[in-house]
């Protein structure tokens, strides 16, 4: 059957269906990662997404077991150059349970090179392309109904029952699995709450550290949850990663913006401030934290984007607060950046001070 994919300024790209044959509106964004399409469907962040992966063999290792960031895909869509289907494991029939449709046989080149040079653009994938312009609803980023639907709505606590003593809540605003696997390998017992529980309420769990975790949407929407939070933060180690980071901007009153076209892929470089290192990171956001919006005299910049110079890490001179734009638990992607939930870690155990580990 013949897919389309329709601009919001009228441009179509045609190709085949793949997955469900139904119609799906989204912001089209567009991956770098050579492997790891899996994990980008199920990665909650990508809800309200139409995914083009720039790699342009996709579906060639099937669906593996345990592979997944979450119960389910989240994205819109997917656009793919050539698919391969496995029988069994196959990627299209795995979307198509899931419900999520996708266009395959596409010139992806052109796609990203539109997406590069107009900026973030909405699409709709398609079977009748003529007036599909007329009849779309296109999902609003800042709406909170995408944290709503991805997020969890009760705490769960993780393993059901630990003697651990060191506890982590994660504040959950559509977290990818690998980030809870990276505080349970180290030993940790963790409380996954919902992110609209009153700071006090969190407090009352008694966390030895709270992870601010990803999610989708513009993290604008979710200003009206951060008052109260600052207060917390100076007493309890908190990291924040890729939304996390933007909210705790956010909620020492910092200011994030809309990239041109995002990051996303395994392969973005980030430059340690410190060290001079350069690390090959996982990375999946629209949004960023304004440069010149914290205040020097209570930030410091620790990491910054090789290729545009965008703010890709923070830290608190005086509470114990750090954040990160990149995914240190990678997944898909390199682990160069996964010291860093040791260095937070190491502070959340031994009740160090944030000098420690700048
Ligand atoms: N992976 C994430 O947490 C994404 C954060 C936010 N939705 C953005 O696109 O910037």
């Amino acid at each position: 059957m013949k897919a389309y994919l329709v601009f919001e300024d009228g441009e179509v790209f045609s190709g085949e269906w793949i997955g469900s044959p139904r119609e799906k509106a989204g912001e089209v964004v567009f991956t770098t990662g050579m492997t790891g399409y899996q994990e980008v469907a199920t990665d909650p962040s990508y809800a309200g997404q139409i995914v083009t992966f720039t790699y342009p063999l996709i579906g060639n290792y099937g669906i593996i077991p345990g592979e997944e960031e979450s119960a389910r895909p989240h994205c819109s869509g997917v656009v793919i150059s050539e698919g391969f289907d496995s029988p069994g494991d196959s990627f299209g029939e795995w979307l198509d349970f899931w419900g999520i449709p996708g266009i395959v046989g596409v010139d992806t080149r052109s796609v990203v090179k539109k997406v590069r040079e107009r900026g973030s653009l909405r699409g709709l994938i398609t079977a009748a392309p003529d007036s599909a312009l007329n009849r779309v609803t296109w999902p609003d980023p800042l709406s909170r109904e995408w944290v709503d639907r991805v997020a969890v709505a009760q705490p769960v606590a993780y393993p059901e029952t630990s003697s651990a003593s060191c506890h982590m809540v994660l504040v959950d605003f559509g977290y990818k699995q690998s980030m809870l696997n990276a505080l349970l390998r180290r030993g940790y017992r963790v409380t996954v709450v919902p992110y609209h529980w009153p700071p006090e309420q969190i407090a009352a769990l008694q966390p030895d550290g709270l992870l601010f975790s990803n999610g989708p949407g513009d993290p604008k929407a979710l200003t009206p949850y951060l008052s109260g939070w600052v207060p917390l933060f100076r007493k309890i180690p908190t990291m924040g990663i890729c939304l996390g980071h933007q909210l705790v901007a956010l909620a020492f009153g910092g200011d994030t913006e809309r990239l041109p076209y995002g990051h996303r892929g395994s392969n973005h470089p980030v430059k340690e401030e410190d060290t001079g290192k350069v690390w090959i990171t996982s990375q999946n956001h629209g949004y960023t934290v304004k440069s010149d919006s914290l205040d020097p005299a209570e930030w410091r910049v620790t990491h910054r984007h090789v290729n545009d110079g965008s703010v890709e890490g923070i830290i608190h001179h005086s509470y114990p607060v750090r954040a990160v734009q990149f995914h240190p638990e990678a997944h898909p992607g390199p682990g160069d950046a996964e010291e860093l939930f040791d260095r937070f870690l190491d502070t959340v155990s031994s009740g160090k001070k944030v000098e420690a580990y700048g």
